[in-house]
């Protein structure tokens, strides 16, 4: 995959942002989006096992190794983290996501557990980003099309749905209806974590969103002297035990439902608790607004 136009100065400090969601999701589809897009990110292959699909090559999206060569680099030290998915092996090479380079970041897709321990081994300089489907039946269409067997897509089905009980591991969601929509969120929503990212560890914290007409507890993940307003909009992205949450999606804030939620203000109202109020401004029901 080829990197963005825009570039940086050589060998500045950047950071990781790692892709995951579900098998068949279209984590692939949107990083080479936002790359396309101009995305300043440098798509940096993991090494497997795994013989490559039509269309794959060397590099794209793969480094393909045999098995004894996927043990040896494992054995030297030369791979982050690794796993076995689908019967396959998978791992980050140190070296290549470590490598200062000419991007902004570096991004990569790992599974759930890969990325959330790149997470712990460098908190400030990962992000961790979940892609969702937007529906069930969409995601089982899509995964359908990379299964090999029923069998195969039961036991992709099976995965999918334990890994997205933890979304709320996530630094930013990402919906998937619309691949160029998602790849652009992308971009956007890793720029805003980036701005508002602070130093500090992250923290356990319980955000209250405040909406119309009742209060929801949402658990997030905050880091102390986060933007307030940043963390509204992560909390509001988590929202909604039963259903898919609210959706960042570029600057807006969308309701699944098809509404549109304006947000109106937020504050930190003490450590690590946060309120922000929120109104819809477009449902299926009250059509958008028209300017002009
Ligand atoms: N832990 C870890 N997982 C990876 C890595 N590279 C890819 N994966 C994951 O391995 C799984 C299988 O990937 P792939 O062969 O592309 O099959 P797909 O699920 O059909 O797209 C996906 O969940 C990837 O995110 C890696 O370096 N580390
Ligand atoms: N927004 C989308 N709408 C329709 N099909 C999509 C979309 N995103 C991805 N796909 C398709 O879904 C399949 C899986 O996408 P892929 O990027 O390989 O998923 P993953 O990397 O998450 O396993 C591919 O056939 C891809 O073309």
């Amino acid at each position: 995959m080829a990197g963005g136009e825009e570039r940086t100065t050589a060998g500045a400090p950047y950071p990781v942002v790692l892709v995951v969601g579900p098998s068949g999701v279209g984590k692939n589809a949107v990083i080479r989006a936002a790359l396309a897009q101009g995305w300043n990110a440098e798509y940096v292959p993991s090494y497997t096992s795994r013989p490559p699909r039509s269309g794959e090559r060397e590099g794209d999206p793969y480094h393909f190794v045999s098995e004894a060569d996927f043990q040896a680099l494992a054995q030297a030290g030369d791979l982050w983290e690794w796993t076995q998915v689908h019967g396959n092996w998978y791992g980050s090479g140190k070296r290549a996501l470590a490598a200062p380079r000419a991007y902004a970041y570096a991004v990569t897709d790992m599974d759930l557990i890969g990325a959330w321990f790149v997470k712990t081994q460098i908190p400030h300089d990962a992000i961790l980003v979940f892609v969702l489907p937007p529906s069930w039946a969409e995601l089982r269409r899509r995964m359908a099309g990379q299964a090999g067997s029923a069998q195969d897509l039961y036991r992709r089905w099976g995965r999918a749905m334990r890994e997205m009980q933890w979304t709320s591991a996530a630094d930013l969601l990402i919906v998937n209806q619309d691949v160029q929509q998602a790849a652009r969120a992308l971009r956007t929503g890793v720029e805003a974590y980036r701005r508002s990212a602070s130093v500090d560890p992250p923290l356990p914290a319980t955000c209250v969103v405040e909406f119309e007409g009742g209060q929801v507890p949402v658990p997030a993940l905050v880091r102390a002297g986060d933007d307030p307003e940043w963390v509204c909009r992560r909390a509001l992205a988590l929202a909604g035990p039963t259903r898919l949450p609210q959706l960042i999606q570029g600057d807006g804030l969308f309701d699944p439902d098809g509404g549109e939620l304006a947000l109106e203000a937020c504050w930190e109202e003490e450590p690590g608790r946060y309120r922000a109020r929120v109104t819809v401004v477009a449902s299926p029901t009250r059509p958008p607004r028209v300017s002009g």
